[in-house]
């Protein structure tokens, strides 16, 4: 023990060092002085890796080295959260990287494959002062013993799993298992599927790959950020300190619903209706529609421009000619809006000359090419003209063209279309099944950014006048300066021309990958995770493969527990369309969450469905068998009552209960707020299934399960650490009270 304290000692004083330095890195080189583009840039390059090696090393503090493998050849080596080096000559490395290849067989040498070690050491610290030490002797022939040796190999591992909740998930960095390395470590570069029931660690797994892809591919993923995707945000505040942990902070982490720059989807959809929008057949319904906004008049009913000289005219025969050869160019309707424009302008202008230069004694046009060109920009000047144009073909805003569709849905059944018609009146009204409908939108209405692009270069052009000025200033006191003639020295002038002192002078974009993502719709991101990606849309899946083009991608999720109607039934549906089976399918199959005794519960409510089901074998028994317990009248006391007996001294409690009992029951238990968005740091939560997804608490109550569907009830019967009750006024489902080896009027069991 002396010997690791003294070598951790050693690695914090390397730490401490090396935080120095970066941070004085950083603050000298974010001192302005005055050098050259390229060296600004390059500066700017070093104040982020010195910033993210700074964050690094803060995450780390604490928790820095874990484990020690010792070779059979006599070296040993320090495993840690992140990799550090002796400032020597040969730049000894004194902590390894648990992502590098070195650090791999502390994940997965056993006796039966030892990788060359002779012992696996784990070593359990608080803050900077060693603990503990479990050592795994590998190589069954080696006599000499340490005093620390843990027989089972499994001490650490069930130490964690036991560990009371805190509301936010840890990183599993000391104690991943060989199945999980296997994923975490996937070579496989395209779409990787990682399927597994409840707890067997699909979340931990996909967060660790992210970790993993960002060493292995630094340069890439740090410019082109990692996106997660999880359900809802509870959700992503419970995962969102595990990277950090890691030392990985160029992640956006999302949900479905705030994936559209700008919006923040805050509405809800009856289950009908998020099916409907959640359906292929949207985009062919939403293209239609578009197509739609681009009209010709009835054939002898031409929209009449009031001018002038006399009315002008766009009738069916012209406007649908210029329709045609707008269409044609096979842009998204914005873009291809000013070839239509552009035509139309030509025939009116047509229309004019005629009109005002026929010769009336029959000859060639009066109107000279001058004439023509000056009465084209009076045409394309007239606002008439406009509003006649931006009837027939309206430029249109992805917003204002799915607000006005979900307003009279088209192009689908008229009980489809009934199911999702609905006012958007306000932004709040988005709800995160609009967002794939807006995003396909400005897909088939292209962003016209030209207006953006004519503002920068404008600013551009200031701010070259502006140091074309400087040097003019600059040039007039040379000739103060310089007078006796020390032609040979340079002025500012000579190396430098205006445009690029302007560029000096530009705000260089501080922002991070993750942070210019997440404003950017269509950014493309290195690589993608989503979690509980059985819930997804076909749609919101179009949406999420935009923004992945090289289909790098981790898709996290367990089909058994799809709730929402909307999702899609297998793999293969999913991905086909994008990546043909050249995909990766894998599975966890042990359960790291729940003990045997609640999960062998809900096993069987599976069951009742589908019959051959099974689920991952748990790795903990708890000797504790779930209760239920009937209320007769008033549910909320006696749900308040359990709650009292059952929240634990430390860790977390959580209620699931269907959203019609939410006020009921915040009314009874202390410091819960319906309807609120769940603070899981709290030591009681109340929740719906669906807010449950993908979260644990040390105990839970579940509320009147016959409300729940099969897949809601299997996700709320597997949130529990350590223990399990029910709660209920009408019956149970029969294969839950089965199962709980009860009747109808239950005691607790
Ligand atoms: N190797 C491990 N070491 C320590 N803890 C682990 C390990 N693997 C998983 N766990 C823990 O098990 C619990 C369940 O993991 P996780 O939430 O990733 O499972 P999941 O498969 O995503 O579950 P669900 O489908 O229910 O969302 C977490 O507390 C996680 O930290």
């Amino acid at each position: 023990m002396q010997h690791e304290q003294e070598y951790i000692d050693h690695l914090y004083a390397r730490v401490d060092a090396l935080r120095g330095q970066a941070a004085s890195a950083v603050e000298e080189a974010q001192r302005p002085d005055g050098s050259t583009q390229q060296a600004r840039v390059e500066r700017d390059v070093r104040v982020a890796e010195r910033s993210g090696l700074l964050a690094a090393l803060n995450a780390v503090d604490g928790s820095l080295c874990f484990g020690r493998i010792d070779l059979t050849d006599g070296a040993s080596h320090h495993i840690g959260r992140i990799g550090i080096r002796e400032d020597d000559a040969e730049r000894t490395p004194v902590l390894i990287d648990w992502r590098a290849p070195v650090a791999r067989p502390f994940y997965l040498a056993t006796g039966h494959t030892p990788m060359g070690l002779r012992r696996r050491r784990h070593i359990s610290t608080h803050g900077r002062t060693v603990t503990e030490l479990h050592d795994e002797l590998l190589d069954l022939g080696d006599q000499e013993r340490t005093g620390h040796e843990d027989p089972s190999g499994d001490a650490v591992l069930l130490a964690s799993l036991n560990a009371a909740r805190t509301g936010r998930m840890n990183d599993i960095v000391r104690t991943i298992q060989a199945e999980q390395d296997r994923i975490i470590r996937a070579p496989h570069r395209g779409v990787l599927v990682v399927e597994g029931g409840p707890g067997t660690g699909k979340t931990a797994v996909a967060l660790h790959r992210a970790a993993f892809l960002l060493y292995e591919h630094r340069e890439l993923l740090a410019r082109r950020a990692v996106l997660i995707v999880g359900p809802n945000p509870a959700f992503l505040s419970y995962i969102g300190e595990v990277l950090p942990s890691l030392g990985e902070t160029g992640v956006l982490l999302s949900t479905p619903g705030e994936l559209y720059p700008g919006v923040e989807a805050r509405g809800s959809d009856t289950p009908r209706a998020a099916a409907v929008k959640g359906r292929t057949e949207m985009a062919e319904a939403l293209r239609l529609a578009v197509r739609d906004r681009q009209q010709v008049p009835e054939p002898g009913e031409p929209v009449v421009v009031p001018h002038d000289d006399g009315d002008l005219l766009l009738d069916w025969h012209l406007v649908d000619e210029a329709r045609e050869a707008a269409r044609a160019t096979r842009l998204p309707h914005n873009l291809a809006r000013p070839h239509f424009v552009f035509r139309i302008l030509d025939a009116l202008t047509a229309q004019l000359v005629e009109r005002i230069g026929t010769d009336p004694y029959g000859g060639p046009n009066l109107l000279g090419p001058d004439d023509v060109a000056q009465l084209g920009k009076a045409v394309a000047a007239n606002p008439d003209v406009h509003e006649a144009i931006a009837q027939l073909w309206p430029e249109l805003t992805p917003t204002e063209f799915v607000a006005d569709y979900l307003a009279e849905p088209t192009h689908l059944s008229d009980q489809d279309a009934a199911a999702i018609r609905r006012p958007v009146t306000s932004p709040v009204d988005w709800t995160p099944a609009d967002v794939p409908l807006l995003d396909e939108a400005a897909e088939l209405l292209g962003e016209d950014d030209s207006a953006q692009q004519a503002a920068a270069e404008a600013e551009r052009q200031e701010r070259i006048q502006y140091a074309q000025g400087v040097l003019e200033v600059a040039r007039g006191s040379e000739s103060f300066e310089f007078e006796d003639g020390e032609s040979e020295i340079l002025a500012a002038h000579d190396i430098i021309d205006a445009e690029r002192m302007a560029e000096r002078h530009e705000e260089a974009d501080h922002r991070t990958a993750a942070e210019r993502a997440a404003a950017d719709r269509s950014w493309a991101f290195g690589h993608i995770i989503v979690d509980e990606a059985q819930e997804l849309s076909p749609m919101a899946w179009r949406l999420l493969m935009r923004r992945c083009p090289s289909r790098s991608m981790t898709l996290v999720g367990d089909p058994v527990q799809t709730g929402d109607e909307a999702g899609v039934g297998s793999w293969e549906d999913i991905l086909a369309d994008y990546v043909g089976d050249r995909w990766e399918h894998t599975r966890l199959g042990v359960n790291y969450r729940t003990p045997s005794e609640v999960m062998d519960l809900a096993a069987a409510v599976v069951r009742a469905e589908r019959p051959g089901f099974e689920p991952p074998s748990s790795v903990r028994t708890t000797g504790e068998r779930p209760w239920a317990r009937q209320s007769s009248d008033d549910l909320p006391a006696a749900v308040a009552e359990a709650a009292t007996a059952q929240t634990p001294d430390e860790g977390r409690l959580g209620v699931i209960a269907p959203r019609r009992l939410h006020q009921a029951l915040a009314d009874r238990l202390p410091g819960v707020v319906a309807g609120a968005e769940p603070d899981l740091t709290r030591q009681l939560v109340l929740l719906d299934p669906r807010q449950a997804k993908g979260l644990e608490f040390d105990r839970v109550l579940v509320v009147e399960p016959a409300e729940f569907g099969t897949s809601d009830l299997y996700v709320a019967l597997t949130r529990a650490t350590q223990g399990l009750g029910v709660l209920h006024r009408a019956p149970l489902p029969s294969a839950l009270a089965e199962a709980l080896g009860a009747s109808d009027a239950e005691r607790p069991v």
